[in-house]
């Protein structure tokens, strides 16, 4: 098996509250060195159901949110009136209290398909600074993260680290509806890079990735062997 360098580190909590406090206070303490040395931050953060109590402690940190700029690693083609949209999830969960003051950056744009959006999506994205401060992944019992979704059309594009190309239309048997999801390089060039990941099914999910397989079956090994000077954090609670 080739080793991994360097080596995920696994952060194991008894609750799944206990991790969300854990990792809305470590996220919280880089926004602040961020904005302390450069003046602004900038955080991406997952969809799906998993980050909700992560949010819900985000948003009561005591930061200057006025300057940090939250997106999105991934979002369904749907509009926020959608039980569907990452974004809508975002606001409810995060843009709330000091954090409703952040400047939030959707990937969704009224237009029919992601095709239709893609040129003005990569503007906005290029115009983003770069690295991010923090990228906070999650993954799914399938093993995709971001939308890095197995057996997705555009996957290869999606997680190669020599892309120009900020964000991808992406297409997917277990995706539901098209999506678009930033690139890898964007997002394993962050300073913190996290795996957020509850219960035990995703965490033998995530065993497996460490071991030698196809990208294309459990897509999150192209994340763990994404080169790296500062290794992945991944956060576990059953
Ligand atoms: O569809 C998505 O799924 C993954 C995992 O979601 P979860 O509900 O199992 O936590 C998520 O990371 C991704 O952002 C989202 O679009």
């Amino acid at each position: 098996m080739d080793a991994i360098t360097p080596a995920p580190v696994l952060h194991r909590y008894q609750t799944r509250e206990a991790l969300a406090e854990a990792l809305a206070t470590g996220v919280a303490a880089v926004l602040a060195g961020a904005i302390a040395t450069r003046g602004s931050a900038t955080l991406a953060v997952s969809g799906g159901s998993t980050p909700k109590r992560f949010f819900e402690r985000l948003a009561e940190a005591e930061i200057d949110w006025r300057n940090v700029r939250v997106t999105l690693v991934d979002e369904r083609w749907v509009p926020e009136t959608s039980e569907r949209s990452n974004a809508a999830m975002l606001r409810r969960h995060l843009l709330k209290n000091g954090a409703a003051e952040a400047r939030f950056l959707p990937l969704y744009m009224d237009a029919p398909t992601p095709e239709d959006a893609l040129t003005d999506l990569g503007e906005r994205f290029q115009r983003l600074a770069r690295p991010f401060d923090a990228a906070i992944l999650g993954m799914g019992a399938d093993g995709h993260t971001a939308s890095f979704f197995p057996d997705a059309d555009n996957l290869a594009k999606a997680i190669d680290m020599a892309t120009d190309a900020p964000v991808v239309a992406i297409r997917a048997p277990g995706a539901g509806e098209p999506r678009v999801t930033l690139t890898l390089p964007l997002l394993v060039d962050a300073h913190l890079l996290a795996l957020h990941i509850e219960g035990e099914e995703k965490l033998a999910v995530y065993e497996t990735a460490l071991k030698d397989g196809a990208t294309t079956d459990l897509p999150v090994r192209a994340v763990l062997r994404a080169p790296r000077t500062e290794p992945l954090n991944v956060f576990w609670a059953p």
